[in-house]
């Protein structure tokens, strides 16, 4: 029986992550054993430490790159590897900025493809921003049509963080998500609760033998916008550029760490405004940072233009890694570095 195999694909800081925590926590009721592989662009692990610290699981990481271009192969290997273990299922999260059908491409690959088989893809939008990519990222075309790649290959759209937003930017959203995607369905939520039942419906645990999965009827529940139907504005767009490319050509993940002896630390406030003052050059910032001897160590994340802040337990060394278009690793790492002067 082949593996079945779920892609977590949208853009960066739309709530994949957040997704990844409620799947791997309704695997575990269901007994499953699923194998998960961790795409980031940046070289340290954040996403991993988090699903580390709340279930537990081990993660396959891969870091300082992006599996559906320039670390391909990689995933392959990965795989490879996690077979071994004999799961129940294989989840893997992308990097915002990659093109899940490379994904597919590479499970269809010789070795693969007689042992897993793709299951779902489902893609995320931050609802607060989904309507100004295109215009935020037009200096990098190729990010712009990996992002319509996202929407054209989901099985699943997830409309999410639909509490930052009025009903009408759903409505908006959903007709663009329509012209790249006439059949996917859509839900709309935040923190990415959707029901999991039609995506993990038919995998069972490999201790009982079990048929191949299906897919349930698609009953995913959570607010669709009924009165839309999708014949409306359903015009679904073929891209004509078929051969192999990089997904993006302009995003970079820069990693800093935090300036060590003599520094003064900053207020929460101060490194809010930091994030806040490369515009839209900055597209996320995670990390973790001890802003006191007094307080734990905090998950800060910027995503959508947002700040939160978290206690963790991370125990390493404090860092923050920081995702950006056309940013200036220089300046970012100068002023980075003046916030912590005394
Ligand atoms: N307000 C709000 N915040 C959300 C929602 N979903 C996720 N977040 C927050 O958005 C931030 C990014 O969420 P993640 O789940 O890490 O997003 P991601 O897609 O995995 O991010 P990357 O992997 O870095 O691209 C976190 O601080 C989440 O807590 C939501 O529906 N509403």
């Amino acid at each position: 029986m082949k593996i079945p195999v779920i892609i977590l694909s949208g853009f960066l800081g739309s709530g994949k992550t957040t997704l990844l925590l409620s799947l791997l926590k309704e695997s575990k009721v269901r007994g499953l054993n699923p194998g998960v592989v961790m795409n980031e662009l940046g070289k340290r692990d954040v996403d991993g430490y988090i699903l580390q610290e709340h279930t537990g699981t081990t993660v396959t990481k891969l870091l300082d790159g992006c599996v559906c271009c320039s670390r391909k192969e990689d995933l392959a290997d990965s795989l490879l590897v996690l077979l071994r273990g004999r799961p129940d299922a294989i989840y893997i999260e992308l990097t915002g900025v990659a093109n899940p059908e490379e994904i597919a491409k590479t499970l269809q690959e010789t070795a693969l493809q007689e042992r897993v088989e793709l299951h779902f893809t489902i893609t995320l939008l931050d609802a607060e921003n989904a309507l100004e990519y295109n215009s935020r990222l037009s200096s990098d075309k190729q990010l712009v049509r990996t992002l319509r790649k996202q929407l054209s290959t989901a099985d699943l759209i997830v409309v999410n963080k639909s509490d930052l937003v009025e009903p009408e930017t759903l409505w908006r959203i959903e007709k663009g998500v329509r012209k790249q995607n006439s059949e996917a369905e859509i839900v709309y939520t935040h923190y990415s609760e959707i029901n999991l039942s039609p995506i993990l419906s038919g995998i069972i645990p490999r201790k009982i033998i079990a048929p191949a999965p299906q897919r349930a009827p698609q009953t995913f529940k959570g607010a669709t916008l009924k009165q839309m139907n999708s014949e409306q504005g359903a015009t679904a767009v073929k891209e004509r550029q078929e051969e192999p490319h990089a997904s993006f050509s302009q995003v970079t993940a820069i990693t800093l760490t935090i300036p060590q002896a003599g520094t003064t630390m900053p207020s929460k406030e101060r490194i809010e405004a930091f994030f806040q003052e490369w515009g839209d050059n900055l597209l996320r910032a995670k990390g973790h940072i001890l802003l006191s001897e007094q307080e734990p160590v905090q998950l800060v994340q910027y995503a959508g233009m947002r700040t939160s802040w978290e206690a963790s337990r991370y125990p390493g060394m404090p860092y923050v890694v920081f995702i950006g278009i056309n940013l200036d690793e220089e300046l970012l790492a100068d002023r980075w570095n003046a916030l912590f002067a005394p």
